[in-house]
């Protein structure tokens, strides 16, 4: 299925912008887990299992996979959740960029071997290097465009011919690269008026939105900033907040009643 139709049929069927990242960190994992060889896969799929009803799309962080040489339980958990969650979109968050010999191998690594329905892509090194990803038509390509990090102006925010460079890139993407109709861009909820101008220039482009909960973004202000006419156009992305909830054996209850609070918060003001 082609990632917008998927997308599209989630925002619907469970009346949610939330996305819940996947960053799994042992260091802070409820202690029956510990020393358990699967316990990435394991705490992880009891996050979505917990959660799945509540999502429009799981956004697991490559990183926090290959830090503890577990992508075999990142192939395992993207496989659960096809499996057991069948139209679930999951963007692999692997923020990818290189020479388009390199990218290649990269499309190859997201859609074949992890079989992630989107990847987030750095666009900083131009139409050839996010070819790749594109060639997958009906995948999701979701580009950096204004990130929810503080430095993220030091480049984002620079003048480009009378424009800032996330506004180039945002318009790049809208009327350039998405003949496919398969972009999205990364909009940070730190930053709610870019997320308003990056709303004008893309008309119905999907935004991916981290920042909401441990980053400290305001819900509302991103709603307000960024909901197409039909009151749907983004995936707001929780991560932290969510999955360390709890502490204990019932870490995947906490995390789901988080998970409920944050849909909520986010339907009030759509
Ligand atoms: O601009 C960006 C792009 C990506 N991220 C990623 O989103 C999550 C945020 O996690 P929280 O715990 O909800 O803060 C994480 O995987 C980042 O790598 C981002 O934060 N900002």
């Amino acid at each position: 299925m082609h990632f917008m139709t998927a997308l599209k049929a989630a925002w619907r069927q469970r009346d949610s912008l939330l996305c819940v990242g996947l960053d799994p960190d042992p260091a802070k994992f409820p202690a029956h887990l510990a020393g358990r060889p699967q316990a990435i896969f394991e705490f992880c799929r009891d996050i979505v299992d917990a959660t799945a009803d509540l999502v429009c799309a799981f956004k697991p962080q490559i990183a926090y996979f290959a830090a503890h040489r577990a992508e075999d339980q990142l192939e395992a958990l993207i496989d659960h959740i096809h499996e057991r969650h069948p139209g679930t979109p999951v963007i692999l968050d692997a923020k990818r960029g290189d020479i388009g010999s390199t990218a290649e191998q990269y499309a190859v690594e997201a859609f074949e071997r992890f079989r992630a329905d989107a990847i987030t892509v750095n666009p900083y090194m131009g139409r050839d290097s996010v070819e790749p990803y594109l060639a997958y038509g009906d995948k999701g390509v979701i580009l950096l465009c204004r990130t929810s990090n503080p430095g993220g102006s030091d480049l984002q925010f620079l003048d480009v011919g009378g424009e800032k460079l996330y506004e180039r890139v945002a318009r790049l993407v809208a009327e350039e690269w998405n003949a496919s109709g398969n972009c999205g861009l990364v909009v940070g909820a730190t930053f709610p008026a870019e997320i308003a101008r990056v709303r004008e220039i893309v008309g119905e482009v999907p935004l991916l939105v981290p920042g909401i909960g441990a980053q400290g973004g305001d819900i509302a202000a991103t709603v307000a900033a960024g909901c197409t006419a039909d009151g749907t156009g983004l995936m707001i992305n929780s991560s932290r907040a969510i999955l360390y909830a709890g502490k204990n054996e019932d870490f995947a209850a906490a995390a789901r009643s988080v998970a409920q609070d944050t849909r909520a918060a986010i339907n009030a003001h759509r």
